[in-house]
């Protein structure tokens, strides 16, 4: 269990999130939604270990640390190495993890043949399209076996079929090794597709957490415009009911 409770994190004096409390159960996907400037890169943050905060962070009842979890951290620039390939992009943060946390990681040629990057192993990142780019940092993600899997609009400079190609591979590969993912994104489509659940955040408000009604159909229906497109149409209305209201 992800357990979160009175979490306050401020910049300077400046107040960005106030007496958040939620769980979110083991295995499970969070998006977290919300409008520009509303908190969402600042509790990633928290997460990180990167801001100070008060109240409590736990996982599995242990306060989340880079030291104490097993975290991969997909940020919204993609994060890779410039100066090392596809290969050693993977396999260095692969050896961080393992000297960090004392554990044995698998090889990862099989996640390179599972997204497609067998091709492009020995080039470096802006030898790549941006679809290859955010392939090889899902393989990075998912080959430090993560305990947490953070993502910020990781999917986002995507264009919308190789956006689809790599959140259904994104999915597949996560159905395989599923771990508990939060998701910053500006895509209520995407939140829809991907996640169980959906954190709302609202400038000067307390984020609310809601059920994802498509959470139980597999990506292949929830991509079915007839059984999206009723809930795109109510959490639309009802986020700009939350982010107008004052
Ligand atoms: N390093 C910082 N110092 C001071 N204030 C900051 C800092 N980083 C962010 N903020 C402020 O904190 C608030 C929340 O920012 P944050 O980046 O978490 O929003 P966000 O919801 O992720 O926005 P976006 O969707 O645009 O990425 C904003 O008012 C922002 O100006």
């Amino acid at each position: 269990m992800l357990e979160v409770s009175a979490l306050n994190v401020s910049y300077q004096q400046q107040a960005v999130i106030c007496d958040l409390s939620f769980q979110l159960a083991e295995q499970k996907i969070l998006a977290l939604l919300g409008p520009s400037g509303s908190g969402k890169t600042t509790f990633l943050r928290a997460l990180l270990g990167e801001l100070p905060y008060s109240g409590q962070i736990t996982l599995g009842g242990q306060k989340i640390t880079p030291h104490s979890v097993r975290l991969a951290y997909v940020p919204q620039d993609l994060g890779l190495l410039p100066w090392k390939t596809v290969w050693q992009n993977v396999v260095l943060a692969q050896k961080i993890s393992q000297k960090r946390h004392q554990h044995m990681l698998e090889e990862p040629t099989a996640l390179f043949e599972k997204l497609d990057l067998m091709p492009v192993l020995t080039r470096y990142p802006a030898q790549l399209s941006g679809g290859q780019k955010q392939r090889a940092a899902l393989a990075r993600a998912f080959a430090l076996e993560p305990e947490l899997l953070l993502m910020d609009e990781a999917f986002s400079a995507l264009d919308i079929v190789t956006k689809a190609k790599a959140q259904a591979l994104f999915l597949e590969q996560w159905h395989k090794t599923p771990v508990t993912t939060i998701l910053v994104t500006h895509d209520l489509k995407e939140a829809l597709q991907l996640s169980d659940q959906m954190l709302i955040f609202s400038k000067n408000k307390r984020p609310q957490l809601l059920e994802n009604p498509l959470a139980k159909l597999s990506y292949a229906k929830r991509i079915k415009p007839e059984n999206l497109m009723g809930p795109f149409l109510e959490f639309e209305q009802r986020m700009v009911q939350l982010w107008e209201a004052k």
